[in-house]
C-alpha cells in the first residue's frame, strides 16, 4: 500500500514533508510518496504581505487533496489559514520545533550589537515591527524568496543564494529557526530572539498533516497514522495561538505574535499587537488549566479580547 503526499516544492517544504512522511510511515504500515504540487505562492511575486493574504500557499495542495489527486498534505502551520476547510481535517500536529526567530547577521553580531542605522531584511509586518520596538534606530528592508535567498542578503552569506538575486545588501536577516534547524542551516545563526523579545507567528515551528474528512470518519490506516503522530501539548499550543488570530481576523501578515507554552500543568498564552512602524504595542498574557482543545481555544480568544478591549483594532489597523 502506498499514499501520496503533496508537497510543495522548496527545499523547506521538500524537507518537511520527508520528516512527516517518514514519521506517518512507520506508524503506519504502508509506504509514502512524495508529489510535488506547484502552489499559486510560489508562482507569484511581489511583496507577500501584499499577496491576497492567508492562504496562498495552501490553497493549491488542499484542493489536490479534496480531488483525490493526493492523499494528504503537509503544511507549515503558520502558513495555514485559519479558516477550516470543508471536507478536510488536521488530523495530525506532530511535535513543534523550536518556534523563535533568529538572526542572521554579518560578523556574528547579535541584535544588539548591530550598528545603528543597519539594514535587517525580513518580508514579515510582524518581525518587523518587533524589530523596531526593540531597536528603533534599525532600518528595515522588505525582502522575500526561500530560505537560501533571504540567507543570501546578508554580508558573508551570499553563496547560499542562487546568483541571479540580490546578496548581500543588509546587515542580518530575521528567519524561523524551525526551518534553518529542518534545513541544516542552523550554524548560520547568530542570535536567537527569544519570545521575551519577539514573539513569533502563530504555529511557527509546527506542521500539520491534512486529509480527508471521510478518511477520518471511516478510520482509514492513513487517518489513523496521522492520527498517531499527534503531539497533545503542540496541538494546545497552536489552537490557542491560532484561535486568537483568528478573533483578531488577523492574517499572516498582520504585526501580530503570538506563543503558547504548557508550564506545569498550566497553559500559558503571551500575545503581542503592534503597530506597522513598531512605534506602538501591546503585550498580554493569559493562562488556563484547562488542558483541552476547547480549553485551548477559549484561552485564545479571551487574550484577543482583552487585547481589543485595550485598543489592539486601532493599533494594528485591523479591520474589525
Ligand atoms: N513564511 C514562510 C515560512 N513558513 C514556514 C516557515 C518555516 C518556519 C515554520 O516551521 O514555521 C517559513 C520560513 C520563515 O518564516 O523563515
Amino acid at each position: 500500500m502506498t499514499f501520496i503526499l503533496g508537497t510543495r516544492g522548496s527545499a523547506l517544504a521538500l524537507t518537511q514533508s520527508g520528516m512527516a512522511a517518514d514519521q506517518i510511515a512507520a506508524a503506519g504500515n504502508f509506504e509514502v510518496e512524495l508529489r510535488t504540487v506547484r502552489t499559486e505562492g510560489d508562482v507569484l511575486t511581489g511583496p507577500l504581505s501584499q499577496m491576497g493574504g492567508t492562504g496562498v500557499f495552501a490553497a493549491t495542495l488542499r484542493t489536490r487533496v479534496l480531488d483525490g489527486s493526493v492523499d494528504f498534505a503537509v503544511h507549515s502551520l503558520k502558513d495555514l489559514p485559519t479558516a477550516p476547510c470543508p471536507g478536510l481535517v488536521v488530523a495530525g500536529i506532530p511535535e513543534r520545533e523550536d518556534p523563535r526567530d533568529a538572526l542572521i547577521a554579518r560578523d556574528g553580531l547579535t541584535l544588539e550589537k548591530l550598528p545603528a542605522g543597519a539594514r535587517i531584511g525580513t518580508g514579515s509586518p510582524r518581525r518587523a515591527a518587533q524589530l523596531r520596538l526593540i531597536r528603533p534606530d534599525i532600518e528595515i528592508v522588505d525582502i522575500r524568496g526561500n530560505v537560501g535567498t533571504r540567507l543570501a542578503r546578508v554580508a558573508g552569506f551570499e553563496s547560499y543564494g542562487n546568483q541571479s538575486t540580490p546578496a548581500g545588501d543588509c546587515d542580518a536577516v530575521v528567519l524561523a529557526a524551525s526551518g534553518l534547524r529542518r534545513l541544516g542551516f542552523e550554524e548560520t545563526v547568530t542570535d536567537y530572539l527569544d519570545p521575551t523579545q519577539m514573539l513569533p507567528a502563530a504555529g511557527q515551528g509546527a506542521l500539520a498533516l491534512e486529509v480527508r474528512e471521510s478518511d477520518v470518519e471511516k478510520a482509514t490506516e492513513l487517518a489513523e497514522a496521522i492520527r498517531a503522530v499527534d503531539h497533545a501539548p503542540t496541538r494546545w499550543a497552536v489552537t490557542a495561538e491560532r484561535a486568537l488570530l483568528a478573533r483578531l481576523e488577523a492574517g499572516c501578515a498582520a504585526p501580530v505574535g503570538t506563543f503558547a507554552r504548557l508550564e506545569e500543568q498550566t497553559l500559558v498564552l503571551d500575545a503581542v499587537v503592534a503597530n506597522p512602524d513598531g512605534s506602538e504595542s501591546l503585550r498580554h498574557q493569559a493562562t488556563t488549566s484547562d488542558l483541552s482543545a476547547d480549553g485551548a481555544k477559549t484561552l485564545g480568544e479571551k487574550l484577543a479580547d482583552e487585547l481589543l478591549s485595550m485598543g489592539a483594532a486601532r493599533l494594528a489597523n485591523l479591520t474589525l
